[in-house]
């Protein structure tokens, strides 16, 4: 099979102040894959997540998906007699994503925390994502919904609920779930806004052995069922090494090693970044 990129980051640095938490970073992402990023605390994983999705505008760099350029910035204004990181000059121009326009472009994630109407059921948890990703604006969501839209909307939340395993919960209130359930619930929701690409911010933390075996299963399968590609951070060694076709490796913001998992394992940079770290 060719390979085809889904995801390009180029030259990434987010500089907040004087703060490099990102620097330079390159990442690709090609159709079907699901790649690891991993590092230390603080080495500037959810900083990279936040770039991708919207959340943070680059510094410098760029972001192409699906061979759009959904990001790309240069340091101005303030930012240029601050700048510390590399590349300065390469990138001209500023296209300045939001975290809404990239969820519609087909890129969904979900947090280190899960987050959820937690006074609400299951159903009303995935409906209330889909509701939120229609491309007409927030009047037409609320009020101007036709039935048969509506009636669509429902039948395709009941879908993904049975796909996802929660059909049997569909009533129950998401706090009440168990919380392996709460993650796959978590997933269901970026799942209907139908992406391409799902970033999985800490799936497995907080999970047993078993639990986060069993999540690299659901994991892979929801691949294969959606046909997505998947960026995850991790800091469950067995999870990513299980699951990653490659992994990216950060350490204070910069990018230490890429490669497939045995390669990564037996990095010695990677070992002493980990070192005297109990993860
Ligand atoms: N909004 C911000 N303002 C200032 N500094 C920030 C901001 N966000 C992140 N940082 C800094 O950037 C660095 C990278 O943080 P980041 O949260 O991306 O790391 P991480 O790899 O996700 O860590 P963890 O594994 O603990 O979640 C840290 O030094 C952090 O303090």
């Amino acid at each position: 099979m060719s390979k085809q990129n889904l995801l390009r980051v180029s030259d990434a640095t987010m500089q907040f102040g004087g703060v490099v938490a990102l620097n330079n970073l390159n990442l690709e992402l090609n159709k079907g894959e699901i790649i690891g990023l991993i590092g230390p605390n603080g080495a500037g994983k959810t900083t990279a997540f936040n770039v991708i999705t919207g959340v943070y505008s680059p510094t410098n760099g760029e972001i192409t998906f699906d061979g759009e350029v959904i990001a790309s910035n240069f340091p101005h204004g303030k930012m240029k007699a601050l700048y510390a990181g590399q590349n300065a000059g390469k990138y001209t121009k500023s296209v300045v994503p939001t975290p809404d326009k990239i969820t519609k472009k087909g890129i969904a994630r979900t947090f280190q925390n899960i987050r959820l109407f937690k006074d609400l059921t299951v159903f009303e948890n995935v409906l209330i994502a889909k509701h939120l990703n229609i491309k007409s604006n927030v009047f037409a969501a609320t009020f101007m919904l036709n039935r048969k839209e509506e009636q669509q909307m429902r039948e395709e939340t009941m879908e993904l609920l049975k796909i996802l395993d929660l059909e049997t919960h569909k009533d129950d209130i998401a706090s009440s779930l168990p919380y392996g359930k709460q993650r796959h619930l978590e997933i269901a929701r970026a799942l209907a806004t139908k992406p391409k690409l799902l970033l999985l911010d800490e799936p497995a933390a907080g999970m047993n052995p078993q639990e986060s075996d069993e999540l690299k299963n659901f994991v892979a399968r929801i691949r294969d069922d959606f046909n997505l590609s998947i960026l995850t951070i991790e800091h469950h060694m067995q999870f990513v090494m299980g699951i990653c076709d490659r992994i990216y490796v950060l350490d204070y913001g910069t990018l230490i090693a890429e490669g497939i998992p045995s390669e990564i394992q037996n990095n010695p940079k990677v070992i002493e970044a980990y070192l005297g770290v109990d993860e």
